[in-house]
């Protein structure tokens, strides 16, 4: 008799996750999975921690307690730099380096989507024409824009988004939209984080609430 297959792992499952900074806690503990195909919305208010935990689970900031898996294994640091995009509040861009120069250089660091051309990417976040523009020359907007675009070039499955939706107009945030649901489409996953409701991507989402430690 042959075994039944068992359900593939999560993309991201957090057990008992905590982080304080100086004895005070910021957030936790939490237990919450992303399985492959969805999104989980991360709201709160202001301070409550969201940007916190997505470096947390980005490997930027170590937990006081709890564990990470990544597709059923611990997220150690290669396993997190094969499975995870990050786009911070920051674009993480070069200033003196074009826009096509930047997406090189972030592929060469991060690896790319094989299927995915820089140029193809720069025309499907609206910066056609900006090819050769130099970071410093463009507009948050833009900025945030050349940062999708490494974000769609990236051969990551699980993307971590901190407010991808800051500095975009309504175009804009339609476009990150269409970029989550492709993304989930193909077997992605998707963290996102928000003040509200008020932009979420149309897909099936998970919600995970962050409050203000007492
Ligand atoms: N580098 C830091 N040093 C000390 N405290 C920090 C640091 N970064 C954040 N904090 C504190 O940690 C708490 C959580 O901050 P965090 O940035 O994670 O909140 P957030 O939910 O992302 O907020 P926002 O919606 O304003 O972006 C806040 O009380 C904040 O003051």
């Amino acid at each position: 008799m042959t075994a039944l297959p068992s359900a593939a792992p999560p993309l991201l499952h957090a057990r008992g996750l905590r982080f304080a900074r100086n004895d005070e806690p910021v957030f936790g503990p939490l237990e919450f999975a992303v399985e492959a195909g969805e999104a989980l919305l991360v709201q709160g208010d202001n301070g409550a921690g969201k940007t916190t935990l997505l470096r947390v689970l980005a490997g930027l900031l170590r937990a006081d307690h709890g564990e990470v898996a990544l597709q059923g294994q611990p997220a150690d640091p290669a396993r997190r730099a094969r499975a995870i995009a990050y786009l911070g509040h920051l674009p993480g861009l070069k200033a003196d380096l074009s826009a096509l120069e930047n997406l090189d250089f972030l592929c060469g660091l991060h690896g790319r989507r094989p299927s995915q051309d820089a140029a193809g990417a720069l025309a499907t976040v609206g910066l056609a024409g900006y090819e050769d523009a130099l970071a410093r020359q463009l507009s948050a907007g833009q900025k945030k824009r050349l940062s999708l675009a490494r974000l769609w070039m990236s051969p990551a499955p699980l993307w971590l988004l901190d407010e991808p939706y800051a500095n975009l107009d309504l175009e804009g945030i339609e476009l990150v939209n269409r970029m989550v649901q492709a993304h989930l489409r193909e077997g992605g996953a998707a963290l996102v984080t928000t003040h509200g409701a008020y932009a979420a991507p149309p897909v099936r989402t998970r919600l995970l609430i962050l409050e203000k430690a007492a």
